[in-house]
């Protein structure tokens, strides 16, 4: 592979400009949450991009949000770059749109400038989550041109807009797509997640699925006065908090009678899976940012990461929570929540235990006030065959460019479509990651750091190169 020198020495000759082109899609604000700064903007930016590389680009419309019918969902983003039929196709999913954001949140700098420290790190939302990993294609793409170097493989591209929304309309798309655009279509890699630690890559076979849910109180006509109603009306947010708290403990053992049964046990196979995996409990500290594991050897948090559900209380809408003493009683509140899913766990299954348990938790409260149940949205887990050659070349590639081999992982995040590719188009799927453990995904502080980025965008374009080697288009 010796023509793979040429690339990665265009890609450090390059850095700068890969590193503009982060910094200009970090600006973008394509929140998939918030009415005012939807995605499209972003959508249509890299569509430009691509185009400019040579590519062709479709931004298919998914159609209206559903329960939010005012709304237009974001593009999907259908590209191609090349269209050789002696070569291989290899599909590249990520996604365009961030987590939501704002300074006031925590964040050290404006979470929409990418800003730089002097350790190389890149802070800014979408920096890791998935704005770096997608601009890694095209970045590789580029140095593969200015190298003068063939890309080795025909790119497919799917770009969504909604992943951190659930992936509305992308499902339909590629069900109808999959004997159409995705015909071709020989692997599939997604880089979307993140290595255990910080020093090794890893590959991913697997993901969590995520079953999100809201639970709706309200009572009093509008916000009350606490001195003059307090101790007279049902409070929605006490009965809220009341049960929340009966969904999970602080050891986070999940309370909903069924849940356990529904987890496919780990078989001895499997748990000889988890001691070879570099990573310790003080990269884990690392990454929590403090000493507050739940577990005390990396077996237990790896499986309760990786082979174990979780449910996470995420937040309370209309509750009042910016600093200050305000003695309000909040007419109506929302408490959201998710379950990550692990084999077996049916998405139905843990939804109808989910909403036997509430229903009887607030009937005990003999509460006087509303109570609603809300699916908000729901994704599966994927478990991949990771000995595919596939999975060879990725591994390859890693070794070339990092010189060590790869853990193998599963990834406690979910990412829907890896699913929807692996029965749609019964090909198999590789998560091969850029990011690290200390990225900070979803959070304040997001960052990726420059060599991640750079090394990575070496990565992934190695990557194409050894999977053409491992599989001949039959
Ligand atoms: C792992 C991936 N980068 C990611 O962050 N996925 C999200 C998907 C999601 C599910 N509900 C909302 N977003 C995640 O795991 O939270
Ligand atoms: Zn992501
Ligand atoms: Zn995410």
């Amino acid at each position: 592979m010796s023509h793979l020198d040429p690339y990665f020495k265009q890609v450090d000759n390059l850095q700068d400009k890969f590193i503009e082109r982060l910094r200009d899609a970090v600006a973008i604000p394509s929140i998939s949450s918030e009415d005012a700064r939807r995605p499209d903007v972003m959508g249509e930016w890299l569509a430009e991009q691509i185009k400019a590389l040579g590519g062709t680009v479709e931004l298919r419309q998914l159609g209206k949000q559903p329960g939010r019918e005012h709304l237009d969902l974001p593009p999907c983003l259908l590209g191609r770059y090349g269209d050789d039929p002696n070569k291989l196709n290899v599909l590249v999913y990520g996604h365009y749109d961030v987590q939501p954001a704002q300074k006031s949140d925590g964040w050290a700098t404006d979470p929409f400038t990418l800003t730089i420290d002097e350790k190389g790190r890149m802070f800014g939302r979408g920096s890791t989550d998935d704005k770096g990993p997608v601009l890694g294609w095209l970045n590789a793409i580029e140095a593969h041109q200015k190298a003068g170097v063939e890309l080795p493989v025909n790119l497919i591209m799917c770009f969504e807009g909604m992943e951190e929304n659930g992936s509305e309309g992308l499902d339909d798309l590629i069900a109808a797509e999959a004997n159409k655009f995705f015909k071709d279509v020989d692997v599939v890699c997604i880089s979307d997640n993140y290595w255990l630690g910080t020093e090794k890559p890893c590959l991913t076979y697997g993901v969590r699925g995520c079953n999100y849910y809201a639970l709706e109180i309200s009572g009093p006509g509008q916000d009350l006065h606490s001195g003059v109603h307090g101790g007279v009306t049902h409070e929605p947010m006490t009965d809220l908090i009341k049960i929340m708290s009966s969904l999970v403990d602080p050891d986070g053992k999940i309370l909903i009678d069924g849940i356990d049964d529904l987890v496919a046990p780990v078989t001895e196979q499997e748990a000889a899976l988890y001691p070879p995996i570099a990573f310790t409990m003080d990269d884990l500290k690392e990454s929590l940012g403090n000493d507050v594991s739940i577990w005390t050897n990396k077996e237990d948090a790896l499986k309760h990461r990786m082979r174990y559900p979780s449910l996470s209380l995420h937040g309370i809408e209309g509750a009042f929570y910016t600093p200050g003493a305000k003695t309000v009683i909040p007419a109506k509140v929302i408490g959201k929540f998710s379950i990550r899913t692990v084999p077996n766990m049916e998405i139905d299954q843990v939804t109808k235990l989910v909403e036997k348990h509430v229903n009887e938790q607030f009937a005990k409260l003999k509460s006087k006030n509303t109570f609603k149940f809300h699916v908000v949205h729901c994704g599966k887990w994927w478990v991949e065959d990771p000995n595919h050659p596939n999975y060879t070349a990725a591994a390859k590639a890693v070794e070339r460019v990092f010189g060590v081999k790869p853990d193998m992982t599963r990834e406690g995040g979910s990412i829907p479509v890896t699913l929807t590719f692996q029965e749609q188009l019964g090909k198999n799927v590789l998560l091969l990651p850029m990011g690290s453990s200390t990225d900070m995904a979803h959070s304040t502080n997001e960052k990726l750091d420059k060599r991640n980025y750079i090394e990575g965008t070496k990565l992934l374009g190695a990557y194409l190169h050894y999977v053409a080697g491992e599989i001949k288009r039959s």
